[in-house]
């Protein structure tokens, strides 16, 4: 069993347990789920830099990355950064996030926030809209194309940009479909870990032109972006490389100084 099969089923019980706490029409009662949400895709399709910043305590690769920190500060160093989007980590038990962290986020900078979860059931959606935040993250390697179309669509009915995930040319053939905005190539195996860019590379041309393209996981120079650009991606997404230190914001300027622009 793969470490993704593993958080899979963990992810199916604790939705569960989820559902039976708290019933969808309370979600929907919440006062962030009537707010205007905002665009990450049409941000980094003017953006000069490009960056999404994550917001990781931990992965099951690296174990523990940073757990002295707090959700505001970070929010806001990435903010006064002048990133495009952030990401924050929902998953618990193999990430160390919470809904907490979202909404945390959410009130702490006017980020377009990106809730990186593994998402299998539609009640996900209804709570990211809930907690704040403006885009959802589908992972091709975990849903079925009917369940991709089902839940970009439930998205898009509630005004929530969508990030399609991808890592290898079969799951980039079985999703592609309107209802998706982003298509974001993940650099990192979930299954092995390995990390290379060249996964961006390959698959960037055969990613239709309609869909902004982001590059994620294992960006630590400003060197990889710029190898990036010229196969089209507009985002990158980035983690560990500002969470291990101990200012995240004030590692993303000296990161967005560096690649002018
Ligand atoms: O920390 P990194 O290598 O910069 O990676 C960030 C982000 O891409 C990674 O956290 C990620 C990409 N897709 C995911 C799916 C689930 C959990 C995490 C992820």
């Amino acid at each position: 069993m793969t470490i993704l099969d593993k958080i899979i089923i963990d992810k199916r019980k604790e939705v569960d347990l989820r559902k039976s706490l708290i019933p969808i029409q309370q979600l929907e009662a919440s006062i962030l789920f009537e707010s205007e949400t905002l665009s990450l895709t049409q941000k980094l399709k003017t953006s000069q830099s490009g960056i999404i910043a994550e917001h990781k305590r931990r992965s099951p690769s690296k174990s523990v990355i940073n757990q002295s920190l707090n959700v505001q500060d970070v929010a806001k160093g990435y903010e006064d950064a002048g990133v495009c989007g952030m990401s924050v980590l929902t998953d618990g038990k193999y990430f160390g996030g919470s809904l907490d962290d979202l909404i945390v986020a959410r009130a702490s900078c006017d980020l377009p926030l990106l809730r990186k979860e593994f998402i299998i059931d539609e009640y996900q959606i209804i709570e990211a809209k809930a907690y704040g935040a403006d885009v959802i993250l589908l992972i091709a390697a975990i849903l079925t194309r009917d369940e991709i179309k089902q839940f970009s669509e439930l998205a898009k009915s509630l005004y929530l940009d969508v990030l399609l995930e991808v890592h290898n040319e079969e799951e980039l053939h079985k999703s592609i479909m309107p209802s998706l905005d982003m298509l974001g190539v993940n650099n990192r195996n979930l299954k092995t870990f390995e990390v290379s860019l060249e996964t961006s590379k390959q698959l960037s041309e055969q990613i239709p032109n309609d869909f902004v393209k982001v590059s994620e996981s294992g960006i630590s120079a400003v060197e990889a972006i710029k190898e990036l650009r010229p196969y089209g991606y507009k985002g990158f997404l980035i983690g560990e490389n500002f969470m291990k230190t101990d200012n995240p914001g004030a590692s993303a300027i000296e990161f967005i100084n560096t690649l002018g622009t």
